[in-house]
């Protein structure tokens, strides 16, 4: 493990699909141990800039891992440097065991006849990381039997067996109960406090409850950005939050009664200050 604390520092980061800019111009620092959720509405651009940092989406602009550019090198050659993600949908082998799992994760550079020979011992990364993602009860169920919520988890110790530094989770606790997404959000800090993560999430229950730090993302731009209460008290992302409510809410009001402007208090204060 490296002695100096890694961090993730993007710099007008864009990304453009057919002239469209779905991420326009990101900048933010995120550094380990600092539990960063990454919120905002459908469409602001969340999934493509974590694309954009694996590789999968073409970027300009700057992506580093601590002194390492990340933008222009292969989607293999990002994750080999330790840069690890979810997807909404996990993406675990559904009729090999918990520890068959982590196993093919782990041993990523080893053929397959390794992996097929009959093993006396479990590696020590794997034991650690069944502990670590509360699945040692499990090693030797199938994948595909486990529930929504300890596949998230398998597939998180499968990013952890792997080495990675930073985590970048999407929308981890879609899905999930109540008891999973308190589980889930323990192991988020017990993974972050020495790993660099983000959260993609729509969860601002669950937001509110772990996230250590946030970056709001607009139409591909960063609304916002701080603790969460200074980015729950920012009059830009309440707007953005509650535009489409209230708007909808006026247009409904509107409808079933008409206001006569005259006549509103507000109309009549006006009119006294001229
Ligand atoms: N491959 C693509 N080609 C064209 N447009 C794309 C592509 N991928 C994403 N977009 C567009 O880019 C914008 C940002 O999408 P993105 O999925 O990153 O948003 P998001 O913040 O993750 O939204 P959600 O919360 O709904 O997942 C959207 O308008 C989307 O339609």
């Amino acid at each position: 493990m490296s002695m100096t604390a890694d961090y993730l520092e993007l710099s007008d980061v864009r990304v453009t699909f057919d002239g469209f800019r779905a991420v326009d111009g990101v900048s933010m620092t995120v550094l380990q141990g600092d539990l960063r959720f990454l919120i905002g509405p459908n469409g602001a651009g969340k999934t493509t800039l974590v694309d954009a940092i694996t590789g999968l989406a073409p970027a300009t602009g700057s992506i580093r891992f601590g002194t390492t550019e990340l933008i222009g090198r292969k989607v293999h050659k990002i994750a080999r440097l330790g840069i690890g993600r979810t997807f909404q949908t996990a993406s675990v082998f559904e009729e090999l065991t918990v520890l068959q799992n982590l196993d093919i994760a782990a041993g990523s550079g080893r053929g397959p006849l390794t992996l097929l020979r009959a093993r006396t011992s479990v590696p020590a990364v794997v034991e650690e990381t069944l502990e670590t993602v509360g699945l040692a009860a499990h090693v030797g169920r199938k994948a595909g039997e486990l529930s929504h919520g300890q596949k998230q988890w398998l597939e998180i110790g499968m990013l952890l067996v792997q080495n990675s530094r930073v985590l970048l989770l999407d929308e981890p606790v879609a899905g999930m109960s109540g008891e999973e997404r308190e589980q889930t959000g323990a192991l988020l800090r017990r993974v972050g406090a020495d790993r660099t993560v983000v959260v993609v999430e729509h969860d601002m229950d669950f937001m509110r409850t772990f996230a250590d730090s946030v970056t709001v993302l607009h139409a591909g731009t960063v609304l916002s950005e701080g603790s969460v209460a200074q980015v729950q008290a920012d009059q830009r992302v309440q707007e953005v939050y509650l535009g489409e409510a209230a708007t909808t809410k006026a247009l409904a009001a509107v409808a079933e009664s008409p206001p006569s402007m005259d006549e509103t208090p507000a109309a009549a204060e006006r009119e006294e200050d001229r």
